[in-house]
């Protein structure tokens, strides 16, 4: 039976996502607002680094571009290896249905390329006993948790609640650009133009999981937008009732996992002490573990023309077994050291092409189902 209260209880089941066939990306409005801190704000504002003219190419159009495919090969192995560890430690692993070839869909208000279900962790919520899909901010996910439809009527018939916040109808003017055109990041507009249409409703809710974190009866919520108030405010008035639901106004873009994870009841992993003020008070009274600071020689070197999707700063995505064993980047052996040392015991999985595919071990899985039950750790 689905029963996810936390990030750290014994773990008894989980999803882990399917790399099958993430060839492309549609380099489109919505997947430029959603990675713009990541990808886009460097090369579009020259006199932040230097930029090269591929860059600002890959910016001002629309297109789709091709993944490599050994990355993607590469990419695959290690998430079986994951899968492999999971297993080995006695967790029951379900995968989504993989996306057995490219897939391009129309809604009535827009075209994009279906990407497979790997970052299963930013669309859906598990809260308890309830599986709620959170609406998509990037218009290529729209369907994708489709994928994880069989694997959610298990969990149905087995008694789970299954929710889904509205669906955004997505045209242009659906998303608030404020966040990405403010005074930190001025002149957007001339990049990003939002196209008027008949179907324009405003801004609309979409929020993802992964701007989530659950400690029990509270769950922290990143909002960065208007179109994260919405969601947030959707998900307060859901489940109000029996949890308490903290916003946190701007912490980033929008995932939070690579900045705020908590390990076990009182240890939380924070990526750095800049973050520490705009935690809710009674976060910061917890044990802060800072992580070492990532150094470039961690990750592969790329062409000039990969679009890094992450921060360096991705390895702190890690996934907890229990209070004590967190699954870690083995590529990250000084992370590994810090965790031990406030006495974790880090399980080391390769993951080379995180930044390339945009999530770490955290990213990747959803866990369905913990041990314990609602606590109240702040009450
Ligand atoms: N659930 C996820 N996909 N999380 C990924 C967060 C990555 C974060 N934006 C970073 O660059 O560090």
């Amino acid at each position: 039976m689905i029963n996810s209260f936390d990030e750290w209880s014994p773990l008894k089941e989980v999803i882990v996502g399917s790399p099958i066939n993430y060839n492309t990306q549609d380099l489109e409005l919505s997947f430029k607002l959603f990675f713009h801190d990541v990808a886009y704000a460097t090369f579009l504002y020259p006199h932040y680094e230097k930029s090269n003219d591929s860059n600002a190419a890959i910016a001002a159009t629309s297109s789709t571009r091709k993944l490599g495919k050994k990355y993607l090969e590469e990419l695959t192995e290690d998430v079986e290896e994951l899968v492999t560890t999971l297993e080995g430690l006695g967790v029951k692993v379900h995968k989504p249905m993989t996306l057995s070839h490219p897939i391009k869909f129309k809604t009535p208000y827009w075209e994009a390329t279906c990407i497979p279900a790997l970052n299963v962790r930013d669309q859906a919520i598990i809260i308890g006993n309830e599986i709620i899909e959170t609406p998509p901010q990037i218009r290529a996910r729209y369907f994708e948790n489709d994928l994880l439809k069989p694997i959610f009527y298990h969990y149905f018939n087995q008694g789970a609640k299954w929710t889904t916040m509205p669906r955004p109808i997505m045209t242009d003017r659906s998303f608030d650009m404020s966040y990405v055109s403010s005074d930190r990041t001025p002149c957007v507009e001339n990049i990003y133009t939002q196209n008027t249409s008949e179907f324009d409703v405003g801004h609309e809710m979409m929020i993802d999981g992964a701007q989530c974190i659950r400690l029990g009866k509270d769950i922290i919520v990143n909002v960065a937008t208007e179109n994260h108030w919405l969601g947030f405010q959707w998900l307060e008035r859901h489940l109000g009732d029996k949890f308490r639901l903290h916003k946190i106004f701007q912490l980033t873009d929008n995932h939070i996992d690579s900045i705020v994870l908590p390990l076990r009841p009182g240890k939380l992993l924070l990526r750095h002490p800049q973050f520490l003020d705009k935690l809710p008070e009674f976060l910061q009274k917890w044990d802060i573990i800072y992580p070492p600071e990532p150094t470039e020689n961690i990750f592969p070197q790329y062409e000039d023309d990969e679009l890094i999707l992450t921060t360096k700063y991705i390895d702190l995505n890690i996934l907890s077994v229990d209070e004590e064993k967190v699954i870690v980047n083995s590529l990250f052996p000084e992370l590994m050291t810090t965790l031990e040392k406030h006495g974790f015991t880090p399980i080391p999985v390769r993951h080379r092409h995180r930044r390339l595919f945009g999530g770490g071990f955290h990213c990747f899985t959803l866990d369905t189902v913990r041990e314990g039950k609602l606590e109240d750790y702040f009450g």
